[in-house]
């Protein structure tokens, strides 16, 4: 097995001899900075944007800082395996692309874009209930590819119910129910530029194409698109679910159910009990709670309280290939990118995406190795120190 560190540091030397002053960056941060120049106010704030005064997408990377890598020499690290089982499947690397709606305002691409970055590199697509386009849009553009369905809970049962069918029926394996959204957060950014893309009819191409969604409008969105988003607003989320209301998820799908967006060690319990089949330790990437616990922070007691019974994934602060290993020695059996991977898609499209995930992959292969480490689900918190 080729080692993808090795091989993508060769083709980025390779290239000296042809420089190309108009070739992709490496650094993460150049991502960014381009994006921020390609994108308007509202779609930039947006995605890089946070709830509130920002702490908690501090507190995210900050929980990385803190904690540092203590390599060991002498190991014989030729072969690294990078690889994890979830559910039943293996996948190539031990990341997730993290569910993102609305991607029709970072790139043309939109969806699509990101989701055929995610078939080529055999990382699972995540794809979000606020899609700009339909779940099988996304399905068919995929293929065989691997990818998961995530529920954005409606207050219209049927909605719910719905939506979960239809991602059964087109092939996806698994379902994350986000529970830290059941209403947008207050995102000073979005307000002060007064950009909420939904309101202008984006996002929704899930629910536009829903059966149980359209049954209750009068005309339809083309006749009426106003009233159908107006329709939207009301039942996109659900602030009167409890965990009584796990049951019917159970009901309404045979697919492993992930829960994302848990903090609370107690609400791991609780999810165990309740019989899910996995967890997400999130902040949704400090968008919701300002002043929330950073994700990394939160991790060791949530993997401590639900011990070997679920797989605990984790997002919210994951940029480089270091951050992938300390989340996993802390415990994480994968985890899930978020907005690096939007500024790939800003910058290029569907090859903007492919870049941006490769870079960080090869930079996590090349790190592990040079950690002492072969595999990537063999690490433990040994590895690591926590600085005062
Ligand atoms: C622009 C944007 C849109 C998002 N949309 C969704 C969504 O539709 N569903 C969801 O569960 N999480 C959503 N999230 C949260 C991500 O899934 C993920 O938790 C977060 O981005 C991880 O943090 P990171 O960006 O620091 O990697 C969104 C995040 C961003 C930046
Ligand atoms: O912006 C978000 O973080 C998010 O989760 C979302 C919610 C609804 C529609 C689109 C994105």
């Amino acid at each position: 097995m080729e080692n993808i560190g090795n091989k993508i540091q060769y083709q980025i030397y390779s290239t000296m001899q042809n420089p190309d002053p108009d070739r992709f960056p490496v650094i993460l941060e150049e991502w960014e900075e381009l994006a921020r120049k390609k994108l308007a106010d509202g779609p930039y704030y947006y995605i890089a944007g946070g709830a509130g005064s920002e702490k908690t997408m501090q507190a995210n990377l900050k929980a990385f800082t803190n904690r540092e890598v203590i390599p060991r020499m002498l190991r014989n690290v030729d072969q690294r395996d990078l690889s994890v089982d979830l559910f039943g499947q293996k996948y190539p690397f031990p990341i997730l692309q993290a569910p993102i709606g609305v991607q029709s305002i970072i790139h043309e691409e939109g969806e699509i874009g990101s989701a055929l970055a995610s078939a080529e590199m055999g990382v699972p697509y995540i794809a979000s209930s606020a899609s700009s386009v339909p779940m099988e849009k996304i399905a068919e553009a995929m293929g065989d590819a691997p990818r998961w369905f995530q529920l954005y809970w409606s207050r219209d049962p049927e909605i719910a119910a719905s939506f979960l069918k239809r991602a059964e029926n087109s092939g996806y394996s698994a379902i994350v129910v986000t529970l830290d959204t059941p209403m947008m957060a207050w995102r000073e950014y979005d307000l002060k530029n007064v950009y909420l893309p939904f309101l202008a009819g984006e996002g929704v191409g899930n629910y536009f194409t829903d059966p149980a969604f359209l049954s209750k409008l009068e005309k339809s969105p083309q006749e009426d698109p106003q009233a159908a988003v107006m329709h939207w607003t009301k039942v996109f989320g659900n602030t009167s679910l409890t965990w009584d209301d796990i049951d019917f998820l159970r009901e309404h799908t045979n697919l492993p159910i992930i829960l994302k967006g848990i903090l609370h060690e107690s609400d791991a319990k609780l999810a165990v009990e309740k019989g899910v089949d996995g967890i997400i330790v999130s902040n949704h990437g400090g968008r919701q709670v300002d002043g929330a616990v950073g994700a990394l922070d939160a991790l060791p007691k949530v993997v401590e309280a639900v011990g070997d019974k679920v797989p605990v994934l984790m997002d919210s602060g994951i940029r480089r290939g270091s951050d992938i290993i300390k989340a996993m020695a802390l415990g994480a059996k994968a985890v899930l990118v978020g907005r690096p991977l939007m500024y790939g898609l800003a910058v290029a499209g569907q090859k903007g995406v492919k870049e941006v995930m490769q870079n960080m992959l090869a930079d996590l292969d090349i790190t592990l190795g040079l950690t002492g480490q072969s595999s990537v689900s063999q690490l433990d918190p040994s590895l690591l120190r926590e600085m005062e």
